[in-house]
């Protein structure tokens, strides 16, 4: 699905698709926000849904917000790369932008879950990259549900009881994150997307660069 771009060092390799899980409210939009800002090369896959828009969401920014049936098209459509449907509602990733992205060279960043994720991997394995976060205790991640001050209780208590649930696909990840402390847990995802760009794997350019080296080692 991937084709190259240009890592840091001029070494062309192929995009990768940088996935985030977590149990509601355990911090994915935060480090997706400071990934984004504090990461070049890095595009935010915004998913379509059918959810209600919450204050301060941005139609096109956060989400495309659409209806029961334009997703349903978008799913008839083959419009999106992984659909999964989620307390309640529809979310899926528009397929179009991310491969251009990835055809541009750029690495792509999703805030999915569990669902999406398996059927991410299942299409690209070698591509994917997955990290799940989780709260440092069930307090924390109640107390930040209500802090975001955006969903009703009744929402919140929807989501705190789901939330053991999503936690049970911790193992299918590559990298599990604790996210105590906002700063630290973004240098543990910053130091996992710097690692995984430099796997030799996806460095389709590896081979002429070294071959360059020996040539000038040569001559
Ligand atoms: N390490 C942290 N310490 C304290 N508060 C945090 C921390 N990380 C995130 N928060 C706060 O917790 C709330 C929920 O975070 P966020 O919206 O990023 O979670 P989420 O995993 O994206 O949730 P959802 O799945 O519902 O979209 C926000 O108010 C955010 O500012
Ligand atoms: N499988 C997918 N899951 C998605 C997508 N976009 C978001 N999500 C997940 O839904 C829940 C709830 O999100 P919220 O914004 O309503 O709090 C959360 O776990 C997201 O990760 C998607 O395109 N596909």
């Amino acid at each position: 699905m991937t084709t190259g771009g240009h890592g840091t060092d001029g070494v062309e390799r192929r995009g990768l698709m940088f996935v985030l899980s977590s149990p509601s409210g355990a911090g994915k939009t935060t480090l997706s926000r400071l990934l984004i800002d504090r990461m070049p090369g890095l595009r935010m896959s915004v998913s379509a849904t059918t959810r209600a828009m919450r204050p301060g969401e941005v139609d096109g920014r956060d989400y495309l917000f659409v209806d029961k049936a334009r997703f349903g098209a978008m799913v008839k459509g083959d419009e999106l790369l992984e659909w999964a449907t989620v307390f309640d509602n529809s979310y899926g990733t528009p397929r179009a932008p991310v491969e251009a992205a990835l055809s541009a060279g750029q690495d792509v960043l999703f805030d999915i879950d569990w669902q999406g994720t398996q059927q991410l991997r299942e299409k690209a394995r070698a591509d994917v990259v997955s990290v799940f976060i989780l709260p440092p205790s069930a307090a924390d991640l109640e107390k930040r549900l209500h802090s975001r001050a955006q969903d009703s209780d009744e929402v919140i208590r929807k989501r705190m009881s789901r939330a053991s649930h999503e936690m049970s696909h911790w193992a299918e990840y590559d990298y599990i994150v604790i996210n105590h402390a906002v700063d630290e847990a973004f240098a543990e995802v910053q130091s996992i997307l710097k690692a995984e760009r430099l796997k030799r794997e996806r460095r389709t350019g590896l081979v002429g660069f070294v071959r360059g080296l020996q040539g000038q080692l040569q001559g």
